[in-house]
């Protein structure tokens, strides 16, 4: 999630330097450190907390002294509550956010949540850093940006996972694997296009619009909800997702 972040925040004026021991490849401009005894004496506005939250206890405390005085963290990671990091962290200053993976082409959705010892800079700060990632809200509580990642952080991969499986029942229609990705994608794609424009009809008005009476498409809404099981499968994964979060803090 921190390369996508970063290929969208390298467009911005901030001197950025990324330390990663894999040594991964960085976009232009970027100083990369594989280990932190190299920035060791250096001081930063913003530490970024991009490592899995599991690791973040192990790893981050190790940066207390490269923060500058006025600077804050931002942390990307799932759960972990601010309060908890900025302990870590010396008591500074905290911005959560949850950002989802489309930010990789400027199409992202981030929350952002104020933590901790956060001043309106601070904010204003990470609203624009995100926001050249792509669109952001920005919520009131830690419990709100958990339920911010069960919708949105985590959504890309729903989508994702059900796009496969439409693709995999297209297949079972006969179609070859491109042809179906290429269908299911374009389908979805359009569909969600016409759902975006301005003005447009809500969504069960659009669902109503494709539903001629007794035809196909009411045959096969019938076969995927008309039991409620979609909705209630949705429901579920919404809360399991955020149930997460919440052992996450
Ligand atoms: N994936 C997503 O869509 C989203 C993820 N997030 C959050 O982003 C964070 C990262 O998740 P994700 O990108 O999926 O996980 P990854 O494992 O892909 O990314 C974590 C990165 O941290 C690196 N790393 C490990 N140890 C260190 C260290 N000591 N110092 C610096 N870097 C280190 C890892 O390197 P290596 O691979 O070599 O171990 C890896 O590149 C998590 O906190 C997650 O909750 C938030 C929103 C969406
Ligand atoms: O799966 C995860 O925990 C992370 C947070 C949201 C998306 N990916």
């Amino acid at each position: 999630m921190g390369s996508a972040l970063l290929s969208q925040w390298v467009n911005g004026p901030e001197a950025i330097t990324v330390v990663d021991p894999a040594g991964s490849d960085v976009p232009d401009g970027v100083a990369l450190v594989t280990d932190r005894s190299e920035i060791a004496d250096d001081q930063f506005d913003c530490i970024i907390a991009a490592v899995k939250p599991q690791l973040i206890d192990d790893i981050l405390a190790d940066y207390v002294s490269n923060l500058a005085a006025g600077g804050y963290v931002l942390s990307i990671a799932a759960g972990y509550s601010a309060a908890r990091l900025s302990k870590l962290m010396g008591d500074a200053p905290v911005i959560r956010t949850m950002p989802n993976l489309p930010a990789a082409i400027g199409r992202g959705v981030s929350g952002i949540c104020p933590g901790p010892h956060a001043n309106d800079d601070h904010l204003a700060h990470a609203q624009d850093f995100m926001s050249r990632a792509g669109s952001t809200v920005t919520v009131d509580s830690e419990d709100k940006l958990d339920r911010v990642t069960a919708v949105a952080g985590s959504g890309p991969g729903y989508v994702f996972e059900i796009a496969r499986a439409y693709a995999e029942a297209a297949m079972k229609q006969d179609f070859t694997e491109d042809e179906a990705r290429e269908m299911v994608l374009g389908t979805i794609g359009g569909a969600i296009a016409m759902a975006s424009e301005p003005g447009a009809p809500s969504l069960e008005e659009l669902r109503n619009s494709v539903t001629s009476k007794a035809g196909t498409t009411a045959a096969g809404l019938d076969a995927l909800n008309g039991d409620g099981g979609l909705s209630t499968r949705l429901h579920d994964t919404l809360q399991a997702a955020y149930d997460r979060a919440v052992e996450l803090r």
